[in-house]
């Protein structure tokens, strides 16, 4: 740990090592022909090589000043529709999402050296798939959920404590309690990136782009 000044500190983080390991190579010549695919293939090789929380991922979002604001949620499914995640519709993220419907998904799996980039408009899903994933999640999850507080302040942790109680006996009596407010929301992309990091830096980009004939596969400087 280096002392507090400013140039200590830069001198220290110009010292530690970045993608100084074994790093997959990435032929973006035999890339699908559509994102979900290749998504599947990095997010699979992921989760195989036992890199943790691999389906995290930052959602960025606008709020109504256009201030940007992100924070790191899981994806809860990806086909060719789009990227989906879950969250309430009452709080900062859906708030946002309700005023300004586009987000920014981004994924980085260190291990591999590998970054996607997703950009597109948001929509909700169906009222019954939103239930479903509700319904899908464990009783603490869906007691907090139902008391639609995230990102409050907690100015008395007992009363929260208290809260959060008496919130789960209603879930444990009524198994089949749904929260209205809980959306499914999918980005549905127009642009999906694929970066992959190479040890010499000659890194390698390559962008799907969507347009009326289809998904145009681009390559990008690094
Ligand atoms: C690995 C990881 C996974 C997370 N998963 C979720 C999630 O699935 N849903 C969620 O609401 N928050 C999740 N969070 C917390 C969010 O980052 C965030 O703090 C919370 O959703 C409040 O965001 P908001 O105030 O912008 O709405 C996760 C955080 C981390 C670090």
């Amino acid at each position: 740990m280096p002392q507090r000044d400013s140039s200590a500190v830069r001198a220290w983080l110009r010292g530690i090592e970045v993608f100084a390991r074994p790093l997959p190579a990435f032929d973006p010549g035999s890339a699908p022909a559509e994102p979900a695919a290749l998504f599947l293939e990095w997010l699979t090789e992921a989760v195989d090589a036992g890199v943790p929380d691999p389906h995290a991922m930052t959602l960025s979002t606008v709020d109504e000043a256009g201030d940007p604001d992100a924070r790191v949620l899981i994806l809860k499914n990806v086909d060719a529709s789009g990227f989906q995640f879950a969250a309430h519709a009452a709080g900062p993220k859906g708030v946002q999402l309700a005023g300004a419907p586009r987000a920014a998904l981004t994924f980085y799996w260190a291990a591999f050296g590998r970054q996607v980039r997703v950009r597109g408009a948001v929509t909700p899903d169906t009222p019954e798939r939103s239930a479903a994933d509700f319904l899908a999640r464990g009783a603490t999850a869906r007691a907090e959920a139902l008391l639609g507080r995230q990102s409050r302040y907690l100015t008395d942790p007992d009363a929260g404590d208290r809260a959060l109680r008496e919130s789960l006996a209603r879930v444990e009596a009524d198994p089949g309690l749904v929260d209205p407010d809980w959306t499914l929301y999918t980005v549905v992309p127009d642009v999906v990136e694929f970066w992959q990091a190479a040890a010499d830096r000659v890194h390698v980009r390559l962008r799907y782009e969507r347009e009326p004939a289809g998904w145009q596969r681009r390559r990008l400087w690094s």
